[in-house]
């Protein structure tokens, strides 16, 4: 088989034509699971092989960071396949070494190069290069070891300013919407003056004096927030020419996944770079290679900016649109390769409900499959107990299932705790995507305060964070009159602390404590160019004592905050494996990009929970999708706003489509949200918008058309509890359990026959909590 027909042979012909597509622009529309990514993943190879493209010059831009790694692997394995071709071997015997050399030597010589992931990694990448050219409205400028600031860093800014700062009233100007406002106000290029000119009212005049100090306090950090990260290569392209055209002939082939969702500056920077800044017709087509492809009814990103009309005008903003001719820039998949029939049916169906959308084709290429199961719970708790039996039920029924397979989908965040305390009762590993990162976690940031001090000293706030942690008793009052130092001579904290004059004016045992702290952070500043990320980590955490205070203190918590620590070590050590760079500041832009939905590592052992904004391109076998109700999904807000109410029917038919097999669609009859009061609930209009005849009720109540479903005691349709014979268990028994071995009762919980049991075993620190009804434990006598 040669390149071509071995790149083309797992594709449709609608598929071949847009992976064969070399030049121009190019628009891939179509609906869930028609193999849209695999389109944008087969072309990348194709480019690479068949058109012979140098990876640097592809820009190919995903949702998340973890779709461009998957990208980059199937490239991987695409173009390894095809050198054992050449070599006249065939890939699939050769052995797993072997294959692996093979995956290497591509990812050295061909996918380390592509400009490959999410719009903030690459501009981050970008702006390495290039940010000292640029300069603010204000004149103020910025550094290539500029630190990035994560969402939660850039509402601790706004904190200070609004309260500490300003004295602002805490309720009136909550730092979540200021930090918001400004972060639109911003995206809309905006400056402070502009916008209270606009808003020439109390807090229009204040949230602009806010705004200002923020980008002041920013600059002075050398640091840029998120919005920046994206607006600063914008307003660079447009402020100089010459740089411009520079990117623009770097990236001759751009891609983008997932179209619909992107934002205004995010589309600006597209433009901008496939356009070289002028309007489509005045460049020949084949300096704008653009390829999107996107799904107008999959745009879940209103809230954050996105606008799916962006896609419906990519035609216009880069084709030559031939009247009554689309098929030069436009390609459209209708087969799709993921869902049963069934559905896929329930899908097209729910979203026929919008008004705004562009009707399209889908066609399924499996069987019927199951029906869609509804079922009605009693409260969270009972939804949950639902799931869990199902679970069991269905992984017993079909050893061809692990739990990988298995997702649960909900509306907001606040749902996942109901489903995980289920499910560690029920001893079902699981993995939340989205909850508190890794990265958001006290220790993790501690220590990435100090990482950012050594690459950028004038970073304040990481050295606010750190200068007296772990204690070293610099006080408040020391970092006041620190920070009036600094203030009167126009410098940053650590100008100050290096300085001489800070020493002489504090007394003795604060001024050397600060004098250790500056030893310290000068002496790892000098290790940055010969001592690898991982070996700086270890030395500065074990230096400033950080690691000790955590050691003394011998606590679960402090056992699970040095264990992070080793863990973020680990992951210096990962980077620089996968980037071949060992450097401090790489890992570091790295770490500050790492967005939560990257969290998912679908290991063979845990299913997935995760909110449906979470899911978007990816799929499982089994979905659960929970809490159908009306004010939770479609969530309170766009009960009465159509605009929003239509955003919410394309989040559900985001979750539906992302289900391969088995769909389960569950809701509550009462339902305790956000620490409220429990409150009725009434099923979501969209479980009515389903066709009744792909739909099947699993329990008393049904929706629909009556005679089409089956109704059963609610109890009834559930398994038997999958366990050994029952037997009854008091306080002291001891027992053996599969995974942690040797426990001992210690409390039990609830009444017969609905009875958990708390235990602690010895290999585990903390006790857990166990439902003997699904968790096998064997007595064990005594002694
Ligand atoms: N021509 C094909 N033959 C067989 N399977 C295919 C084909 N094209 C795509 N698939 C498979 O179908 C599934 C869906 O593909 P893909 O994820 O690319 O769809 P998508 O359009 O990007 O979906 P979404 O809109 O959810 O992002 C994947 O498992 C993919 O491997
Ligand atoms: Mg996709």
């Amino acid at each position: 088989m040669d390149t071509q027909t071995l790149l083309l042979s797992g594709l449709n012909p609608a598929q071949c034509q847009a992976v064969q597509h070399f030049c121009g622009p190019l628009l891939v529309v179509a609906g869930a699971g028609s193999g849209k990514t695999r389109a944008l993943t087969y072309r990348i190879a194709y480019l690479l092989e068949h058109y012979r493209v140098d990876p640097e010059h592809i820009l190919a831009v995903t949702f998340t960071n973890k779709a461009a790694k998957e990208i980059k692997m199937r490239i991987e394995d695409l173009l390894a396949q095809r050198l054992a071709k050449q070599a006249g071997q065939e890939f699939d015997q050769l052995s797993g070494v072997e294959q692996n050399q093979l995956r290497s030597q591509v990812y050295r010589n061909v996918t380390r190069q592509l400009w490959m992931g999410t719009f903030h990694s690459l501009c981050g990448r970008l702006l390495r290069y290039d940010i000292e050219k640029y300069q603010d409205e204000q004149g103020r400028q910025w550094t290539k070891n500029f630190t990035i600031l994560d969402e939660g860093e850039a509402q601790t800014l706004i904190k200070q300013i609004t309260q500490k700062d300003m004295n602002l009233d805490e309720k009136r100007f909550e730092t979540r919407q200021v930090r918001y406002t400004i972060s639109r106000i911003k995206n809309q290029g905006k400056s402070p003056s502009q916008y209270e000119r606009e808003e020439a009212n109390y807090r229009g005049r204040v949230i602009a004096e806010v705004y200002s100090r923020y980008q002041q306090e920013l600059a002075k950090n050398n640091s840029l927030d998120f919005d920046d990260l994206l607006l600063v290569p914008v307003r660079l392209f447009q402020q100089n020419e010459q740089i411009l055209t520079y990117w623009h002939q770097q990236f001759r082939h751009i891609a983008v996944d997932e179209y619909q969702d992107t934002n205004h500056t995010q589309y600006e920077l597209i433009r901008l770079l496939a356009t070289n800044g002028r309007t489509a017709q005045d460049i020949p087509w084949q300096n704008r290679s653009i390829f999107v492809v996107g799904d107008a009814d999959q745009s879940i990103y209103r809230f954050r900016g996105a606008d799916f009309t962006i896609l419906m005008n990519f035609q216009n903003d880069f084709g030559d649109r031939l009247p009554d001719d689309d098929t030069r820039t436009m390609v459209k998949l209708e087969q799709n390769y993921r869902s049963v029939a069934n559905i896929l049916t329930a899908a097209n169906h729910l979203i026929q409900h919008n008004q705004e959308r562009i009707d399209k084709v889908l066609r399924p290429s499996h069987g019927n499959g199951e029906k869609i199961i509804t079922f009605e719970a009693t409260d969270e708790r009972d939804e949950a107990d639902y799931i869990l039996q199902k679970l069991r039920y269905l992984q017993q029924k079909n050893p061809h299932y692990s739990w990988q397979n298995f997702a649960i989908l909900y509306r907001t965040n606040a749902q996942s705790r109901a489903l995980e305390e289920v499910l560690v009762r029920g001893d079902i590993p699981y993995h939340v995507v989205g909850g508190l990162r890794f990265y958001d976690r006290k220790e993790i940031k501690d220590a990435l305060a100090y990482l950012r001090l050594l690459v950028n000293p004038t970073d304040n706030l990481s050295l606010i964070r750190v200068i007296n942690t772990p204690r070293r008793g610099i006080g408040k009052t020391t970092l006041d009159q620190i920070g009036q130092m600094a203030t009167e001579g126009d410098r940053s904290l650590w100008q100050v602390i290096a300085g001489t004059d800070a020493l002489t004016q504090l007394k003795g045992k604060t001024a050397k404590s600060i004098q250790e702290f500056v030893y310290l952070i000068e002496h790892w500043q000098q290790q940055l160019d010969t001592k690898t990320a991982p070996e700086i980590i270890q030395g500065i955490l074990t230096q400033s004592g950080y690691r000790r205070e955590l050691e003394l203190e011998s606590t679960d918590e402090s056992a699970e905050r040095l264990q992070n620590l080793q863990e973020l070590v680990n992951a210096a050590i990962q980077y620089g494996e996968e980037n071949e760079d060992t450097s401090l500041i790489g890992f570091l832009s790295n770490a500050s990009l790492a967005s939560d939905l990257d969290q998912l590592e679908q290991g063979p052992e845990k299913i997935t929970l995760m909110t449906l904004h979470a899911s978007k391109g990816l799929e499982f076998p089994v979905v659960f999708l929970v809490g159908l109700e009306q004010g939770l999904f479609p969530n309170f807000r766009s009960l009465n706003d159509p605009v929003a109410l239509e955003e919410e029917r394309r989040l559900c038919y985001v979750g539906i489509t992302r289900a391969k097999e088995r769909l389960f669609l569950t809701h509550a009859t009462s339902r305790r949200l956000y620490g409220n009061q429990r409150e009725p609930a009434v099923a979501s209009m969209f479980l009515e918008e389903l066709p009744p005849d792909v739909v099947q009720a699993d329990g008393a109540q049904s929706w629909g058309n009556p005679t089409q479903t089956v109704k059963i005691h609610p109890r009834a349709h559930r398994p038997a509890a999958q366990t050994p014979p029952r037997r009854t268990w008091s306080v002291g028994d001891r027992c053996l359990h599969r995974k942690f071995g040797v426990g001992q009762i210690t409390h039990i919980f609830g009444q017969e026959p609905r009875v958990h049991l708390g235990i602690r075993f010895e290999s585990h620190p903390t006790p857990k909590m166990i439902d003997p009804r699904l968790v096998e434990l064997t007595p064990l006598e005594d002694g």
